[in-house]
């Protein structure tokens, strides 16, 4: 976890609360969080979760791992000490959407369980819902969908510490949701993930 570096600093509260975000939205803010490895489909179920989410009059927002990195965390490879560093600021970034009221919808190959279970805590400790989707795909799968090419460069030696191939990639052991997306289709693994957020009481004020 980093370190706070500023001292005397104080949290200013505001005078408009999250309920009030909540009514005025007609939703409640929460973290939903794709982790799986490269080709899994995180941002194919992302997008599309986004899209129903949009049919129903929800307010979503979609963090993702490629956009991300041109901006915001520009500066991060993919050593283990930068994918850490990924994932804390993007937990943060993803707290205070879903704080403001939004669903954000994190895709994040996130490989660490530890990195993860920080961001778990941190919306535990703001009393915000953190639901964690493992995007599951074996290996094999995912090298043949390759939507990329990224693991033939990694087969290749092009890209070292590609998750999966030279890199590690450890599975969420209980998971909110669990996509089997070898034999799943996208719009089964959509309904389950909206009737996740429905049951708990997310699409309403
Ligand atoms: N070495 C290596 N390992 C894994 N992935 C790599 C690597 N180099 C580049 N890429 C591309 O970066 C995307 C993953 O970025 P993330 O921010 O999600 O990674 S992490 O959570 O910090 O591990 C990943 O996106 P997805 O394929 O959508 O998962 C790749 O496009
Ligand atoms: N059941 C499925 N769920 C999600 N994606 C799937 C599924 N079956 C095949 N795919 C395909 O797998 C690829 C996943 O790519 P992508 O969403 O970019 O993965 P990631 O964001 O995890 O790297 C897409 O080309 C998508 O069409």
């Amino acid at each position: 976890m980093a370190e706070q570096k500023a001292t005397n600093v104080h949290w200013h509260e505001g005078e408009v609360n999250r309920e009030d975000r909540a009514h005025l939205l007609g939703q409640k803010g929460a973290t939903i969080w794709f982790t799986g490895l490269s080709g899994s489909g995180k941002s194919t179920v992302a997008v599309a979760l986004e899209q129903a989410l949009l049919r129903e009059g929800k307010l979503a927002y979609r963090l993702d791992g490629d956009n991300v990195r041109m901006g915001l965390n520009k500066n991060l490879g993919f050593s283990a000490e930068d994918r850490t560093e990924n994932i804390r600021r993007i937990g943060e970034a993803s707290k205070l959407f879903a704080d403001a009221g939004i669903l954000c919808l994190n895709s994040f190959i996130s490989p660490y369980i530890a990195d993860r279970d920080i961001v778990r805590h941190l919306h535990d400790e703001g009393n915000l819902a953190f639901i964690e989707v493992f995007v599951d795909v074996s290996l094999d799968e995912a090298e043949k969908r390759d939507p990329k090419g990224l693991y033939k460069k990694a087969r290749a030696g092009e890209i070292k510490n590609f998750t999966g191939i030279d890199d590690p990639y450890e599975a969420p052991v209980n998971p909110e949701i669990h996509l089997h997306t070898d034999n799943m289709t996208l719009d089964e693994e959509v309904d389950i993930i909206m009737a996740a957020l429905r049951q708990r009481g997310l699409l309403s004020a």
